[in-house]
């Protein structure tokens, strides 16, 4: 569904990603690698976040960045850099009005999605006051109403406690949209269909969890 071709990303005239060539069609995948190895940049250009210095990503044989931008939702680490309104009801509502949906539209998704997370509670909640994990069940929620076919988390328990962490990892494991998942926390991958490690801006490794997460950690030793 995903294809990189040839795609390279330089900042500040230095290589941050070098000659990724890839096609994702798997239904779970997770990405791992040291600190400041590319993650980030790799999972930022699924979704039009970044842009390729050169090569080209195309979703379904389009390489239009309004398709990527449509049908591809991004979860950051803090749910702070995208919850913008006062208000969850509204905040929820920010995109689909941007998309000029009728208002019986807009309020049967955001129902759809808080009955689906069990957040109904909070429609009514200043989005300041609350906790950060019903922040992150809200961002996530202001994703799904776009009706993404792919959602990239950028590590997106890394802020939470044991408790959210484990909740937010049930809602994802009961998405039905396709899912990135870039993760420290490697157990919460072994599960997923591929595991992709990179390293020093290319993939190094590719393949089944169990086995790309062990060589991971051996190179770490
Ligand atoms: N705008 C920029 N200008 C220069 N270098 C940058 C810029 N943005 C990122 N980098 C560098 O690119 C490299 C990869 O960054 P990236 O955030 O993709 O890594 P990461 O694997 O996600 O790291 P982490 O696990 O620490 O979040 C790092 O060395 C970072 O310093």
């Amino acid at each position: 569904m995903l294809s990189f071709s040839q795609v390279v990303v330089e900042k500040g005239g230095r290589p941050i990603l070098s000659d990724i060539n890839i096609d994702l069609n798997e239904k779970r995948i997770g990405i791992i690698g040291r600190n400041g190895s590319g993650k980030s940049t790799f999972a930022r250009l699924f979704n039009g976040l970044e842009k390729p210095s050169s090569g080209s990503i195309t979703l379904e044989g389009s390489a239009e960045l309004k398709d990527l931008r449509r049908k591809v939702g991004f979860v950051f680490q803090n749910p702070d850099n995208q919850i913008v309104y006062p208000i969850v009801d509204e905040d929820l509502a920010f995109g689909l009005k941007n998309l000029k949906l009728p208002s019986a539209t807009i309020k049967e998704r955001i129902t759809e999605v808080m009955a689906r997370f069990q957040i109904e509670h909070l429609k009514d909640r200043l989005t300041h006051q609350l906790s950060g994990g019903e922040r992150q069940m809200v961002a996530l929620a202001g994703v799904l109403v776009m009706q993404p076919q792919m959602i990239v988390f950028d590590e997106p328990t890394t802020l939470l406690d044991l408790w959210n962490k484990k909740r937010l990892m049930r809602a994802i494991a009961d998405l039905k949209e396709h899912v990135v998942l870039v993760s420290h926390d490697l157990d919460l991958l072994r599960e997923f269909d591929r595991v992709i490690h990179i390293e020093a801006g290319r993939i190094v490794g590719d393949g089944e969890p169990n086995a790309v997460i062990g060589d991971y950690i051996a190179r770490s030793l």
